[in-house]
């Protein structure tokens, strides 16, 4: 089935649905969606809620008590949904009666219950995805949308805690499901979540709405896609660590995943590939002022950009040395990396010297244990932790000066486009 108008796809994420006022910000943004055209609306956990349910799985997992904190998120959701539904009426336990609230809320407690010790990836993402089911129930109860789960629907395998998208049967399954639904009026659904083919729940990487976008307009044949932030549009820099910072208000695909792949947080690395394949434009607005221009990103050409920065903390610099000083050979470097992709620690940077190669990821601290158990026999291993690794796109040399000054660079790397260097963290 074929929905007769071309479809919108809104994200919205954690900042927008953060308190009752944000979520009926969001509600008037969607109001003003022509009411003939099919909207699809995507929105992710409410503030800072899968922090707080990571907080929660870990004090679970590790045996501790959490029922402080249980009871915090609990009061938390049934606050905004009674603040945004003074009118709903109350259930036996005196908690306003909003779609699946209690119902959901119930089900974290009973699954927290039963988190047993190890198989920790797994049982992350069964908890952990309550952030949005709970969201989604809230926000379209007020704003009378269709409720989805999508579970279901976006099939992965079973990576947990960054699944991996089996397209064809995603595909097939949207189509299925979510063309005659839209045919009834704007439908609401989870970002961020999947599910297996034995039906359990995979996350698909933090921070990963963006991306849940990306596959609906995708599989649907959106027209485009909107991510509604607390910033003007896709800037030059993150405004909460850079001064000056300039919005872009046309951007290409290509420019956008360097950009997101260097770790610029404002969209998720993932969300741009299906929306270039298709040709699909993704806008990012702002919530605050959603009439204002934002940035379109798509198929376009630009002639120079100002220079983007873009900063990753956490860092970890590692570096291999050969124990019997023979070079860094293919063979070395073939074992080097399948310790990496084994222990599911991500390259951001790496360099090699004759005997020493180095490679920059983000800090984690279990899984670089295991790589060190893995490859100390072998190598002679360093690692400094604490570290931040900065990139300039389209660098010119006032630029570079301006950012390195006054920094221990503990190495550098320069492409034409691109000049990326690792130094401790000092703070801007
Ligand atoms: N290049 C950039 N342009 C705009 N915002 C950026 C950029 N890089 C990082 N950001 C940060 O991204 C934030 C918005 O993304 P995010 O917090 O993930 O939104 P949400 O979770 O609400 O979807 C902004 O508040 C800003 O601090
Ligand atoms: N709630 C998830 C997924 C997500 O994309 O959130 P946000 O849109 O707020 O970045 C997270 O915090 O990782």
């Amino acid at each position: 089935m074929q929905h007769p108008l071309p479809l919108s796809v809104y994200k919205f994420g954690g900042a927008s649905v953060k308190d009752a006022a944000a979520i009926r910000n969001l509600q008037s943004i969607i109001g003003q969606h022509p009411t003939e055209q099919p909207l699809l609306v995507v929105v992710s956990a409410m503030g800072k809620t899968t922090n707080a349910l990571e907080h929660l799985f870990q004090l679970a997992h590790s045996g501790q008590d959490y029922t402080e904190p249980l009871l915090a998120l609990r009061q938390f959701h049934q606050e905004v949904a009674a603040e945004l539904l003074p009118d709903a009426p109350c259930n036996a336990q005196g908690h306003v009666e909003c779609g699946a609230l209690s119902g959901l809320l119930q089900e974290l407690g009973d699954r927290l219950g039963s988190v047993t010790k190890g198989d920790y990836d797994r049982q992350y993402d069964q908890i952990v995805s309550y952030g949005e089911l709970l969201a989604t129930c809230v926000v379209a109860a007020a704003t009378g949308t269709q409720w989805l789960d999508i579970r279901p629907l976006i099939r992965t395998d079973h990576t947990w805690r960054e699944g991996r998208v089996d397209w064809p049967t995603t595909e097939r399954n949207l189509r299925d499901q979510v063309l005659p639904l839209l045919a009834h009026g704007p439908v609401l659904t989870q970002g961020f979540l999947g599910g297996t083919s034995s039906g359990q729940t995979t996350t698909l990487g933090r921070e990963g709405s963006d991306y849940t976008a990306a596959i609906l307009a995708y599989c649907l044949g959106g027209q485009s896609v909107t991510i509604w932030k607390d910033v003007a549009g896709l800037l030059n820099a993150d405004p909460k660590i850079f001064p000056n910072t300039v919005r872009y208000p046309e951007i290409s695909y290509q420019e956008t995943i360097e950009m997101a792949y260097y770790g610029a947080s404002v969209i998720h690395p993932k969300t741009i590939k299906p929306l270039a394949v298709r040709g699909i434009p993704l806008y990012v607005k702002s919530f605050v002022d959603p009439t204002a221009e934002g940035t379109k990103i798509h198929d376009c050409k630009h002639a120079g950009l100002v220079p983007a920065y873009i900063r990753k903390t956490d860092q970890c610099l590692i570096s291999f040395e050969s124990k019997d000083l023979t070079f860094i050979s293919e063979e070395n470097l073939e074992v080097i990396f399948g310790a990496l992709a084994q222990v599911r620690l991500k390259i951001n940077l790496m360099q090699n010297s004759a005997i020493s190669f180095s490679v920059c990821t983000d800090w984690h601290e279990y899984r670089l244990r295991k790589l060190l158990e893995t490859l100390r026999e072998q190598f002679t291993i360093y690692y400094n932790t604490g570290l931040e690794l900065y990139t300039i796109k389209n660098y010119t040399a006032q630029a570079i000066t301006e950012l390195t000054h006054g920094r221990e660079l503990l190495l550098e790397q320069r492409t034409r486009q691109t000049f990326q260097f690792v130094s401790r963290t000092t703070g801007l």
